[in-house]
This record gives C-alpha cells, sequence and structure tokens, in this order.
C-alpha cells in the first residue's frame, strides 16, 4: 500500500488514477509521495518515506529541489499541461490593456440605476476606447510550452511576433510559426516591441530581468505581461515606470502589495492555469507519474533527477538507486549483484549535473539485507527494490 498527500487541491479526474494499492493520508510524514500546486515547500521537513512530489503544474519554484535530491526525493512536474490555460489569459490580458474594458464595465455598474444609461453611454463611451492588437508589435521572452502557443496564436490575430528563446528545446522550434522573428538578443526584442509578454522560469538568472535597465530600452508606452512569476520583474522599477508613464500596463498574473492598485497596473488572482482542463490535465499527468515511479521506478519528467525510463516491471525484482554522479558507483553496483549471485537482465544509467539514477532488473527474489549493502555505499542516496 501506497499513501499520498494532497499539498493543494488536486483535481479529481487525476486522483482517480491512484487505485486500490494507494490511500490518501493527512499525515504527510507517512507520505510515500506528495502532490502539490503552488504552496511553498521550502520550510518544510521532508520525511524519510517521502520518495516522490509531484508538482501538478509547470513552475518549481515552491519546492526546494536540491534538498530533495540530496534525501533521494524525485521531484517531478507536468510540461505543458496547462499551457492553454495560460495562452488564453494572456490573450485576454492583452485585450484587456487595448482597450479599457474593466473602466467601461466599472462605469457601467456605478451607473445601473440611472434611467438614461443608454444615452449617457453614447457620449460617455469615447473615455474607453482603446487600440487594437492587429499590426502591433508582440514580443515573447521564453518560448516553451506556453511562449510558442502564445507567439503562434498572436500570428493568427495579425500581430507582427518577435521571440526570444536562447534555450529552445528542439521540439519547440519544430512548433513555432514560421512567421516568428527570431530575436536574436533580448535587447532587440525590448526595441522593436508593442507588447512584451515573458514566459521563463524564475531562477537566479532570470529574477528581476525586467528592471529599469531594460524598461529604458523599450518603447514609450509599451505593454508589459507577466504570466510566469512576480519575481521576474523589479516591482520597484515597474511601479516608477507606470507612474512616468514609460510602460502604458503591466499586466500580471502575481498579486503583491506593491503592485496591486497602481494606476496602469492590471492584476489578476494567479488565474493562468485554473481552468477544467488544465487543473485535469495536470492532475492525470501529476499522478500517472508518480505510480509510473512508485510502481515501476521510471523517471518521467523530472525536475531534479535524469529521467529514466524501462518500462513497466516484469515479473523479477527491479532495484533502483538515486545517487551522486561520481565515478566507479556502477562498478560497486554490479560487484555487490555478483558477490550475492544476481544476474542483471537489463540496466540503465543515467545522469543529470550531480544527481545520476541506476535501475537494475535480476532475474530472482533478492536478500533483505541487500538495501543495506547497496545503501552503504558512499554517495548512494536512496535504494528501492520493487518486488
Ligand atoms: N500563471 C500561471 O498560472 C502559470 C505560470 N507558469 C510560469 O510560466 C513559466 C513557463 O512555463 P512553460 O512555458 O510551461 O515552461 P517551459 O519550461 O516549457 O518553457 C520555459 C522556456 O523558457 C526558456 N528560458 C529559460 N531561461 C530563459 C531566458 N533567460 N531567456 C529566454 N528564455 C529562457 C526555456 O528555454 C524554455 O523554452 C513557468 O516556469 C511558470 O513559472 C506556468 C504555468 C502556469
Ligand atoms: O504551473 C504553474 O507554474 C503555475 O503557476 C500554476 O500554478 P497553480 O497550479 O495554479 O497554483
Amino acid at each position: 500500500m501506497y499513501e499520498y498527500h494532497c499539498l493543494n487541491p488536486i483535481a479529481e479526474i487525476g486522483l482517480e488514477q491512484f487505485g486500490e494499492k494507494y490511500a490518501a493520508t493527512e499525515n504527510i510524514d507517512e507520505a510515500d509521495a506528495v502532490l502539490v500546486r503552488s504552496a511553498s515547500m521550502h520550510d518544510m521537513e521532508l520525511g524519510d518515506s517521502l520518495k516522490a512530489i509531484a508538482r501538478a503544474g509547470a513552475g518549481v519554484n515552491n519546492i526546494p529541489l536540491d534538498k530533495c535530491a540530496e534525501k533521494g526525493i524525485v521531484v517531478f512536474n507536468t510540461p505543458g499541461a496547462n499551457a492553454n490555460g495560460v495562452k488564453e489569459l494572456v490573450l485576454a490580458g492583452m485585450l484587456l490593456s487595448a482597450r479599457d474594458i474593466i473602466g467601461g464595465i466599472n462605469w457601467v455598474e456605478e451607473h445601473e440605476e440611472d434611467g438614461d444609461l443608454a444615452k449617457i453611454t453614447e457620449k460617455k463611451k469615447k473615455a474607453f476606447a482603446g487600440t487594437e492588437l492587429e499590426g502591433k508589435k508582440l514580443g515573447v521572452i521564453g518560448l516553451g510550452a506556453i511562449g510558442v502557443l502564445v507567439a503562434n496564436t498572436a500570428t493568427h490575430l495579425g500581430m507582427d511576433v518577435y521571440g526570444y528563446d536562447p534555450y529552445i528545446s528542439v521540439d519547440t522550434a519544430w512548433k513555432l510559426s514560421r512567421n516568428i522573428h527570431h530575436a536574436k538578443t533580448v535587447d532587440e526584442l525590448y526595441k522593436e516591441c508593442d507588447y512584451i509578454t515573458i514566459h521563463v522560469p524564475a531562477t537566479p538568472d532570470t529574477k528581476g530581468m525586467i528592471d529599469k535597465g531594460a524598461i529604458s530600452l523599450m518603447k514609450k508606452n509599451v505593454v508589459i505581461l507577466n504570466f510566469a512569476r512576480d519575481v521576474l520583474v523589479n516591482s520597484e522599477d515597474m511601479v516608477d515606470a507606470l507612474v512616468s508613464g514609460s510602460v502604458k500596463c503591466y499586466v500580471t498574473d502575481f498579486p503583491t502589495p506593491e503592485i496591486a492598485g497602481v494606476k496602469g497596473a492590471i492584476v489578476i488572482p494567479h488565474l493562468g492555469a485554473s481552468t477544467e482542463e488544465s487543473e485535469d490535465n495536470c492532475a492525470r499527468m501529476a499522478v500517472a507519474e508518480v505510480i509510473d515511479y512508485l510502481e515501476n521506478g521510471n523517471i518521467v519528467h523530472s525536475v531534479n533527477y535524469p529521467d529514466c525510463d524501462m518500462g513497466p516491471k516484469g515479473e523479477g525484482t527491479r532495484i533502483t538507486v538515486l545517487h551522486h554522479n561520481i565515478p566507479n558507483m556502477l562498478g560497486q553496483f554490479t560487484t555487490l549483484l555478483a558477490e550475492e549471485n544476481l544476474n542483471i537482465a537489463l540496466m540503465s544509467n543515467k545522469s543529470r549535473n550531480e544527481y545520476a539514477y541506476t535501475m537494475m532488473d535480476v532475474d530472482a527474489n533478492v536478500p533483505a539485507d541487500l538495501i543495506e549493502k547497496f545503501g552503504s555505499i558512499e554517495g548512494v542516496l536512496k535504494v528501492r527494490i520493487i518486488q
């Protein structure tokens, strides 16, 4: 029996995939797996029974990835599963910034009792007039699952789209419309575009990337959209830019006390992935990843360990070892199995930066003390025997 704990509500359609071998627990210390959305795990104690954390979503800046790797806890996310939900809200954000739809709706609400509403509307409406998206230049920073959808869709609205992503994956590059201009530097995109939207992860490299220096290169009256993370934008510099009018509008999915209520800021309460479809997609993918890891030892879509997939576990025993990526680990593993007279039927070893993962199928039952013997090898972080 495996136990899982949900730190945020996870869509039922995903949880239903856990069959009879699984039970939900309220006690995170007992859990084999944790499912999470945006709850911060940085200050949490992580119990010894915890083997996997699945982020039902994309961003993993709420999870201490290195601490987890060091404790032999594999962290997964669900790439692309909520990308369409975010793309649609980005489009809404662009439209809200182009026309004063919010101001107009608020005005109607304030005058709902006025018997002359229809008549005064026609006098007042010029106060809420705007511009169109067609023909405007859009810059997309980060062409991953979300960025590529935003960029391609914007071309269908008649926008002239510039994309910047020095680390673009081959898969994503194949999906990108040929109509998108390749910005070779981010400065080029800053100088050209009327709308700029950011779709990069929050990392030490991207933190504060939109600051007064970046804004000074942009066109006056630029619209900036941030559906990625608050920390990517220096809020003090953004408030100054909105007050001075150098940025016309800042649309963000991340409310903070600094930005909420500032004129020109459209602040949404982190709704990018909050659609039925995205929540279902993320939950299904996250639970499938956890099941495959717990039952077969396969790692697919990890963000702190290498992916490694030997397919479903067969009749024999599968031994899995999370370890440091250092010399002579495989030599020690195979020697240990040879000493136990165990024959390796199938084996895979993958590494990612400082960490590595080895899976070995042996066609026999293994002695009870094998876990301790593997565990005593220096550099080994977690061993599992899946019978
Ligand atoms: N508002 C919301 O509800 C949601 C927000 N997000 C945020 O959006 C981010 C992006 O999500 P996805 O597109 O699904 O992730 P992704 O991993 O598919 O794409 C990220 C892209 O950013 C690129 N990149 C990394 N550093 C860069 C840099 N310095 N300059 C330019 N490009 C860079 C990568 O090469 C990659 O192509 C997530 O990390 C998360 O923080 C994601 C989903 C929902
Ligand atoms: O997937 C992401 O990175 C998101 O920001 C979505 O967060 P949420 O699952 O809506 O709390």
